[in-house]
C-alpha cells in the first residue's frame, strides 16, 4: 500500500512538473517578446498561426500586430509569409513587416496593424453588403492598385 501511494505521488508530481514546463513554453497575454512587445489580446487565427495585438513599449506604446506559428522542424508557412512581406515592403495595401524571430517554441512576425477584416465587417452588416458599401470597397481597392 505504501509503495502504491509513493508511486501515485511521484506520478502526480511528475505530471505537475511536466504541465508547468509546458506552460512556460506557451505565449500568454501579458508576455513581453524580445523585451519590447507586450502581448495585449488575440485578434484571430488563420490556417497556420495566431495573430495578436501587441504594444511596442520601446516606441511610445505603438500598437502592432504579431503573427505566431509553432516552430516546425521541416516546414514553416510563416517563414514563407515573412519572405513575401519583406518583398512587399513599402508596397501599398500590405502590412509592413517590422521584426521577426523566434521566441520560446514559436516563430513570430511583428507587422503594422491593419483595420478590421472584410469578413467581420460583412458579418456586422448582416451577411451582405448593400450596393453603396460594395461600390465604396471597390473604389478603395481600385485606388490602392491604381485600377481605373
Ligand atoms: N497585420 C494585421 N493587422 C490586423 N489584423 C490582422 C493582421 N494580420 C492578420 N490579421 C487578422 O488575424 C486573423 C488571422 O489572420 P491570418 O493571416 O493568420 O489568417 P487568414 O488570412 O484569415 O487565413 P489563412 O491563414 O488561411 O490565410 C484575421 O482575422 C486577420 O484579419
Amino acid at each position: 500500500m505504501i509503495i502504491f501511494i509513493y508511486f501515485f505521488e511521484f506520478q502526480s508530481q511528475m505530471k505537475h512538473h511536466y504541465e508547468s514546463d509546458e506552460d512556460d513554453e506557451e505565449l500568454k497575454i501579458g508576455d513581453v517578446i524580445q523585451g519590447r512587445f507586450s502581448i495585449s489580446q488575440k485578434i484571430g487565427e488563420g490556417s497556420f498561426g495566431q495573430v495578436y495585438k501587441v504594444i511596442d513599449q520601446k516606441s511610445g506604446d505603438q500598437v502592432m500586430a504579431m503573427k505566431v506559428e509553432v516552430e516546425e522542424e521541416d516546414y514553416s508557412m510563416l517563414e514563407k509569409e515573412i519572405k513575401v512581406l519583406i518583398e512587399m515592403r513599402k508596397k501599398t495595401g500590405f502590412p509592413q513587416i517590422k521584426f521577426y524571430g523566434q521566441e520560446k517554441r514559436f516563430t513570430y512576425c511583428i507587422m503594422t496593424m491593419l483595420g478590421k477584416n472584410l469578413e467581420s465587417v460583412v458579418r456586422k452588416c448582416g451577411g451582405n453588403f448593400d450596393l453603396g458599401t460594395s461600390l465604396k470597397i471597390a473604389i478603395q481597392v481600385g485606388h490602392r492598385y491604381n485600377i481605373q
